[in-house]
Order: C-alpha cells, then sequence, then structure tokens
C-alpha cells in the first residue's frame, strides 16, 4: 500500500528520516515489571519485522517497569523503543517522589510524555511546568512529547482550534526553533501529540476530519513561531481511544504522523495491528 503524502516539505535532517511514523503506547498506571516483561515479549513476536522499517515503536511504562524494559530490549536488541510517562523539572535534590530527566537518561530513554491531560487535571500541570518540563527532558537528552488536547465544554463551544493552538504557545514556551526542530538525540525534534480530552477512555474517538483539523492547525501555528522548516519536521500524533479500526482513517490525515495509544497499547494483538496499519499506510 503506498505511503500518503504529507503536506509539509521533508526536511531529512534527523537521522536521515523525515517525520517517521511514530506508534507510542502509552501504558499509564498499569502493569508491574514482570507483566512488563511479558508485553513487550509478546510485542516483539507480534510486530513484523518489516513494520519497524516504516514505523517506530515504542511503549511508555510505569517508571517501576523501566528497568526491566531496557534490560529486555537491549539485552535481546528488540527494535521497540522506550520512554516515560512523566519527570521533573528538577534534576536532582530534595524533591520526594520525583524523577529526574537524568534518572530517566540513564535508563536510555528516548521519550518522555509532558502535559498528557491526566497531569495537567489531576496532578495541577499548568502549561508553565508542562514548558519546563520539556526543557528538562531536553537537557537531558530525551525528547519530549507534549500534549495538548480541548475538553468538552470547548469542542462544544467550537473553540477547539484556538484553545489548542493557545496550550501549545503556552507549553512550548521559552523553548527555541532549534530545541523545537533538533533539541533532542542526534537532531530529534520534539513530538506533539494532540489528545481531546473528551476522547480519552470514552471510546469516542475524533474523526479523521476533527483530527486533521487541530493538527494542521497545531503545525500551522509551529510555521509561524518557529518557521516553516522546524515546522515540517515536528512530529504530531493523534491520542484518544485510538484502536486497530481507526488507525488507518486517523493517520490518513497529512499532518498526523502517528498515534499515542492508551487503552489499546496493553493488548499486544491489537497494538501489534495498529503498528502493521500505521506501517502500511493503508
Ligand atoms: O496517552 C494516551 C491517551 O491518553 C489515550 O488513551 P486511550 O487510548 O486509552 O484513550
Amino acid at each position: 500500500m503506498a505511503r500518503k503524502e504529507r503536506s509539509a516539505p521533508r526536511r531529512g535532517a534527523f537521522q536521515g528520516e523525515d517525520r517517521r511514523t511514530l506508534i507510542a503506547g502509552n501504558w499509564k498506571m498499569n502493569l508491574t515489571h514482570l507483566e512488563a516483561i511479558g508485553l513487550v515479549q509478546k510485542l516483539a513476536f507480534s510486530v513484523p519485522e518489516a513494520v519497524l522499517d516504516t514505523a517506530e515503536v515504542v511503549v511508555l511504562p510505569p517508571f517501576t517497569a523501566l528497568r526491566s524494559v531496557q534490560t529486555l530490549v537491549t539485552g535481546d536488541k528488540l527494535p521497540v523503543g522506550y520512554g516515560a510517562q512523566d519527570l521533573s523539572v528538577h534534576d536532582s535534590g530534595a524533591y520526594t517522589g520525583e524523577v529526574s530527566g537524568g534518572m530517566l537518561a540513564a535508563l536510555a530513554c528516548q521519550y518522555v510524555t509532558v502535559g498528557h491531560s491526566e497531569r495537567r487535571a489531576m496532578h495541577h500541570e499548568d502549561d508553565a511546568v508542562v514548558a519546563a518540563k520539556a526543557q528538562a527532558a531536553l537537557r537531558h537528552g530525551i525528547v519530549p512529547i507534549v500534549c495538548v488536547g480541548e475538553g468538552l465544554d470547548v469542542r462544544r463551544a467550537g473553540e477547539h482550534v484556538a484553545f489548542c493552538t493557545s496550550q501549545l504557545d503556552a507549553s512550548l514556551e521559552g523553548l527555541t526553533a532549534e530545541q523545537i526542530g533538533g533539541g533532542g538525540p542526534d537532531g530529534a525534534p520534539i513530538v506533539i501529540a494532540y489528545e481531546p480530552v473528551w476522547a480519552i477512555g470514552t471510546g469516542e474517538v475524533a474523526t479523521p476530519e476533527d483530527a486533521q483539523e487541530v493538527c494542521g492547525a497545531l503545525r500551522a501555528r509551529l510555521a509561524e513561531r518557529f518557521g516553516p522548516e522546524t515546522a515540517a519536521s515536528v512530529r504530531i500524533l493523534y491520542g484518544g481511544s485510538v484502536k486497530a479500526a481507526s488507525t488507518a482513517g486517523i493517520l490518513a490525515g497529512p499532518d498526523i504522523d502517528g498515534a499515542l495509544v492508551g487503552g489499546a497499547s496493553l493488548d499486544a494483538d491489537e497494538f501489534a495491528q495498529i503498528c502493521r496499519i500505521a506501517a502500511d499506510g493503508s
């Protein structure tokens, strides 16, 4: 199946790749380290190698499972990336319960989500904290996956585009075009995830048109602020009740470069199917 045409120009500075499709599984607060090992092993069997030529597959386990996942992935040379779901704005010190970017980097984490709506809502993380966490990730050579998304009231009021672009602005406050377009390891750009809150864990996936409308607006906003080349290099993911059945439609959007998958990433067969569809471009 042919790959879709992208709306933005190719860049090619990032490890010779250009917005390679990224499927990231956010396990949230699920799975012990032993269960995590089981899921990664199952994934290694379920995701065909050919998929990984086209798509990047990443899992985001809880902190307690990161060491086990690292050992498995590096020991068995599994072609699966991994990262964390959060990090501290601080690098070290008396911050009980916090985990620093340096600690994650020591476990060779490649990615970390910042600004997930669950942390914004339940842990009162505002845009300034999100921007500080993105900076902390980049300081330690980890690519932040910066999440934005509107609630149902905003969507019903028809203000979702303005809300998400302004949340993006504030969540990237203080970051430079160099950081956005190449501040990660080996010049990797940051990643943005559009996750409408009303679609998270509800089974109510956004329509492909809804998802593309916001992701397109986010890319346009990046272009305004940081220049078209930087905007074209950033991968924008959609998240919110993504399942195998909805993957092809969502990923058809020219500004949608992958998916941040929650519940479905805990099921190896379903997640592998999402990865297959994403890689196939169908
Ligand atoms: O980070 C993932 C999102 O919150 C989506 O979760 P979900 O796929 O369970 O709706």
